[in-house]
């Protein structure tokens, strides 16, 4: 039996036998690994392992899931799913997270219409998830992959107002320790600077993001997490009394072209550049870079 504390620096996390975890499907596949859906001491949850690169050291991958273990430890908020557990057994290394049953927002967001005063209190709940990571953690840590599919639900989506989970912390660093450093994310959703320079601030979280001055090229024009919790906030009681459905949803359509354009036109230019047609946005993974401290 492990089961013992494990402390570094200020963090501590819980350290699981893999012989108490009993794995029942791949739930998903990220870049640090297999996702599964569990069991550990009788609640489900879900298993994080780390995939181990046949060119890498095993010492590598672990200090890479100890890495992610540590900061992932210190984060307590409702919107950020929390880590139960590590397994630190070679070659089973994995994290224990509580387990999100209504699958990634991007899967509720491609399926049916959802009323405005839910997708804005989506919003106002990722926006509270990132104030607590960037301003009330006990280190401030900056996400540097916020996306829909990281962004989780603890139940299904019809089920009334679910909560939202914000997860992977496998490209999150801590915010004294990160400026510059080696490209990662996703390009759909990443900042321009980061493209261009590798250049992380709580800005660059923050492009992920809405109000339009979240799309502000300059990072230190986009505004603090702070702004936009207001902002959605009071937007959140608007909606709910004044915005009829149907127009939401028209409105939402001509976003969508909007936007659509938007990534037209950046794949023109790609071809231009001289780098051939990038792939189609909805294939996420030809748009991941190298995880790469
Ligand atoms: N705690 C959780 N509960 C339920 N499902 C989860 C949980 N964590 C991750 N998943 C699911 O597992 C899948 C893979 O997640 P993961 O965060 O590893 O990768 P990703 O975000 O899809 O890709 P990448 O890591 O490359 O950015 C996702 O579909 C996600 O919804």
């Amino acid at each position: 039996m492990v089961n013992t504390y494990c402390t570094v620096r200020q963090n501590t996390f819980k350290e699981v036998d893999f012989a108490e975890l009993s794995l029942e499907e791949v739930i998903g596949v990220g870049g640090f690994g297999k996702v599964y859906r569990g069991t550990w001491r009788g609640d489900l949850v879900a298993v994080k392992a780390a995939r181990q690169d046949p060119d890498e050291d095993i010492s590598v991958t672990s200090q890479n899931v100890r890495r992610e273990a540590r900061l992932f430890a210190m984060l307590t908020h409702p919107n950020i799913i929390t880590l139960k557990g590590v397994c630190l057994q070679e070659p089973n290394m994995c994290l224990i997270m509580e387990y999100a049953a209504g699958g990634p927002l991007s899967r509720a967001l491609a399926g049916r219409r959802i009323p405005p005063h839910i997708l804005v209190n989506w919003a106002v709940q990722i926006a509270g998830g990132m104030l607590y990571l960037h301003s009330g953690a006990i280190v401030p840590v900056i996400h540097r992959d916020l996306k829909s599919n990281n962004s989780n639900l603890l139940a299904r989506p019809s089920a009334r107002g679910p909560t939202l989970k914000i997860t992977d912390f496998g490209l999150a660093r801590e915010w004294h320790k990160t400026t510059k450093m080696s490209a990662a994310g996703t390009y759909a959703w990443m900042a321009p600077e980061v493209i261009k320079t590798s250049t992380f601030s709580r800005g660059s979280d923050s492009r992920s993001s809405l109000p339009a001055e979240c799309w502000d090229q300059d990072p230190h024009g986009r505004p603090s997490f702070a702004a936009v919790l207001a902002q959605l906030s009071a937007l959140e009681h608007r909606v709910l009394d004044e915005m009829h459905q149907d127009s939401f949803h028209s409105l939402q359509d001509g976003w969508k072209l909007e936007i659509q354009g938007m990534f037209d036109e950046l794949r023109a230019k790609e071809k231009v550049r001289g780098g051939g047609a990038p792939p189609p946005l909805h294939d996420s993974s030809a748009y991941r870079l190298t995880r790469t401290p």
